[in-house]
């Protein structure tokens, strides 16, 4: 049996310790920097050259004031080794601090209460700007180990529970020095694989993504530059959104692109979801059409081919049986090499033809305008764009190339009419990967990839699937997502069309992230009814956190809905919080003027760009993006969406504390009914919190009316209402669903007042004596409780 304690640490002697070893490292960290040529040292192991170079690499992806270690490890035998994001040698070349890419440094994130790894301990430090203020020790002993290897559980540690209550600023951070185990052996897993990961919201999915390609790039530097990495993420606003984490872990230049500017740059899709046309535009079926398409554009000639000659009246005549042949012969090749090479052909029988006097070519003799039109005829020239506008706008084209599946009506969906001019074609979302796919044929291979990292994923059709795939040079990928929030035309219920698409000869695996990071308890009892209308079939994260704080619902009367909304939204960025309004386009205009009335700020997520304080945005573009506080705008309206649930599902997961979600009078959604769903207890929450989830019962029930707007998320914080809902009317008028506070478990494990413990230890200690207690009440008769609560008693007196 072993047990995990943690331990702060706050004693002088070994903050002062920790204190001298991060001087020493940062000034041989700048020793380092000061080197221009590492080249010439070719000694010590390859990690350790790996090392240096990564130095000489990473320069200016890190200042003097990065933090030079995140934590140590302590082995069996004694040693310690200090754990950052860049290695740190000393001019003998002893390694000081070890890279968390490296194996050693992989321990710390890999060790857990049923592995230690080896370990004896690990110290999570913290620095900022390298004055070391306090620091936390883990001490792995043989009883609590024991207890969580048989719960099969894993208990967030301090040093992570303060990194997802940190405020967000509207763009992700890395997560070097938190990496939980799970994630860690899918951060390291086998570089030659299709790997897909499944995970719910919050799980980890893109942070785990973005530092397995940082792990990929420093373990594999003679295979992968970073140049040869391609991350993929659903929209700009993403893209923008997850962008600085590669740069932070010191991995620049790896190619970072929204799915639609990668496949057609420059062109303005004016996109449409859910409609019979994106499904049938995104499925594999196209693939053909398109290939048909493009052959039935060259014709072979049923006339001798005629060629004027320059600055004469004269022609030539090419053997319509010869040119026909050389075009059978042509048609495999890529179209633009093969309408070269016939060129090339019409000017080689010229020649034959002419009968060349010495010194003359058939080239200078031929008119090249008129070659062309000639080679036009047979083969034309074409652009991607150009190709795909004739195709949709031509039924008889459609028809002809229509594969045996087709069906009349399939004609009809595809056909539309041509705008006048090329660069007025209305192209859609799902156009982009025709389009894309018509370049291969016209070109060939598009530039390629050694890895590739698709985010969200769940999403794309087969011909995006197709698209990925053409680019990857091995097959080696990285794909994740949740298919409880997939919504597109192409939305599936599982994995396999995704890895049949994407699949080579490299194996395929399936990975899931199960622990959910980002969204408080409070919050996902508020979005679980919703997940399971949504997605049935899908196993719920299991949630690692409290916040404390009650999700909030507000019910306005219409006339004041937006003044009230906007209430609710600056109360939010007041506190310094960044805010996700999520709320359906039609919603905005009304919601703008209410902002610009009170003179507020904010940002947009259709034009890419999100700020640290309010933001409005899509449920579409919601996907993968992150706030303090999410207001919900009108949950009904989203329900209304095609995969309404789905979205609403999304939007509800957003936030990592703060959840409003406020309504016209009348129009609160029956899935948040609170009957209906209380009696129906989650499994996975029942799991991570047996025991201590509260349950309302009919006496605990009323209607709490709170007089105004003004009561706050943090007062509930600080008075914390066991009820599932808290609700604010605006004006007074009452909603019936409101519960009342009630005694919960988590207060009687408050410990007294003259203990004083900071919130993250006091939610250690908390955490710690959950995992315990559930454990002695399994296996200790009730006549044993006394002990029970003499050993809680021991555990609180212990972490002071
Ligand atoms: N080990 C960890 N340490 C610290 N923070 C973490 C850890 N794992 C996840 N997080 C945080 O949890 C949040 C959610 O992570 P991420 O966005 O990667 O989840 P996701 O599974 O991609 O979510 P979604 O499905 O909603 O897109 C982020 O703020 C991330 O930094």
């Amino acid at each position: 049996m072993s047990v995990e304690v943690d331990r702060f640490n706050d004693s002088d002697v070994e903050i002062q310790v920790e204190q001298d070893f991060f001087d020493l490292a940062v000034a041989e960290r700048t020793r380092a920097n000061a080197w221009t040529d590492t080249s010439t040292w070719s000694g010590g192991t390859a990690a350790e050259r790996r090392g240096f170079q990564r130095i000489r690499d990473a320069k200016t992806a890190f200042s003097d004031d990065d933090q030079v270690a995140h934590g140590s490890i302590t082995l069996e035998d004694g040693e310690t080794y200090h754990v950052g994001k860049l290695p740190v040698f000393t001019e003998d070349r002893d390694a000081l601090v070890v890279s968390w890419q490296s194996e050693k440094g992989a321990l710390y994130n890999q060790a857990s209460y049923s592995d230690p790894r080896g370990l004896t301990a690990k110290r999570a430090i913290v620095a900022p700007r390298n004055k070391v203020l306090s620091v936390v020790d883990t001490i792995f002993a043989d009883v609590q180990a024991k207890v969580a290897e048989l719960r099969g559980e894993s208990k967030p540690d301090d040093a992570l529970l303060s990194s997802l209550e940190s405020s967000r600023d509207g763009s992700m951070s890395d997560i070097a020095s938190t990496i939980q185990a799970a994630q860690d052996r899918i951060i390291r897993s086998d570089k030659d694989q299709l790997l897909v990961v499944q995970g719910g919201p919050g799980t980890g999915k893109t942070a785990v993504a973005l530092h397995r390609v940082s792990w990929l790039l420093y373990n594999f530097p003679e295979e992968l530059k970073a140049t040869d990495i391609l991350v993929v993420g659903p929209n700009p606003t993403f893209t923008r959104y997850i962008r600085q984490v590669l740069p932070s872990l010191g991995d620049e230049n790896v190619v970072q692109k929204a799915l639609k500017n990668l496949l057609s740059p420059g062109i303005t899709a004016v996109g449409s979801y859910n409609d019979a046309t994106a499904e049938l535009k995104g499925s594999a079926i196209m693939l053909d059409l398109l290939a048909t398409a493009l052959d039935d554009r060259i014709r072979e000639p049923v006339d001798p081919v005629t060629l004027r000659l320059r600055n004469s009246g004269r022609s030539v005549d090419l053997d319509q049986r010869a040119v026909s042949e050389r075009i059978r012969q042509l048609r495999s090749e890529i179209y633009v090499s093969g309408r070269s090479m016939l060129r090339d052909f019409l000017v080689e029988l010229a020649g034959i033809e002419l009968k060349l006097l010495a010194g003359t070519t058939a080239a200078e003799m031929l008119d090249s305008k008129a070659l062309d039109s000639a080679t036009d005829r047979m083969w034309p020239q074409l652009s991607a764009q150009q190709f795909l506008r004739e195709l949709l706008g031509s039924k008889e084209r459609l028809l002809r190339a229509a594969p045996m599946q087709f069906l009349a009506a399939d004609i009809e969906t595809l056909h539309r009419p041509s705008a006048d001019k090329v660069s007025d074609e209305p192209w859609t979302i799902a156009d982009l990967a025709l389009l894309d796919e018509a370049n291969e044929l016209l070109r060939g291979e598009p530039e390629l990839f050694g890895h590739i990292v698709v985010d969200e994923a769940q999403d794309l059709s087969e011909m995006q699937l197709a698209a990925i795939r053409r680019r990857s040079r091995t097959g080696a990928m990285t794909i994740v997502g949740d298919i409880a929030q997939s919504t597109g035309p192409h939305a599936s219920d599982d994995w396999e069309s995704t890895k049949s698409s994407l699949s080579s000869n490299l194996p395929v695996n399936e990975a899931t992230l199960e622990h959910g990071y980002r969204v408080p308890r409070e919050v996902f009892e508020v979005a679980l009814p919703v997940l399971k209308v949504a997605a049935p079939g899908v196993t719920p994260p299991r949630i690692v956190r409290d916040s404390g704080v009650q999700p909030r619902f507000t019910s306005v009367d219409e006339g004041q809905f937006h003044e009230a909304l906007v209430e609710v939204i600056r109360e939010h960025a007041a506190s310094g919080r960044s805010v996700g309004v999520i709320a359906r386009l039609e919603q905005w205009p009304e919601i703008r003027e209410e902002l610009k009335a009170t003179d507020s700020k904010w940002g947009e997520s259709i034009s890419g760009q999100l700020t640290s304080a309010i933001n409005l945005v899509t449920p579409e573009d919601s996907k993968g993006l992150e706030f303090d506080a999410v207001v919900v705008v009108d949950p009904q309206d989203i329900l209304n969406m095609p995969r309404g649930e789905r979205f609403l599902y999304i939007a509800l997961t957003r936030t990592t504390t703060f959840l409003d979600v406020i309504y016209p009078s009348g129009r609160l959604p029956k899935i948040f009914d609170t009957e209906s769903t209380e009696s129906e207890s989650s499994p996975q929450l029942q799991g991570d919190m047996s025991g201590f989830r509260e349950t309302v019962t009919e006496a605990e029930q009323g209607i709490e009316q709170p007089e105004s707007l003004t009561g706050s998320h943090a007062e509930a914080a600080t008075e914390p209402t066991s009820g599932r809902l808290e609700e604010t009317v605006v004006p007074s008028i009452a909603t019936p669903k409101a519960t009342a506070p009630s005694q919960s478990t988590q207060e009687s494990l408050t410990p007294p007042a003259a203990v004083r413990l900071s919130g993250a230890a006091l939610r250690g200690v908390q955490s710690n004596a959950r995992i315990l207690l559930d454990e002695l009440v399994e296996i200790s008769p009730a006549k044993h409780w006394e002990s029970v609560v003499a050993e809680l008693a021991r555990l609180i007196e212990e972490s002071r």
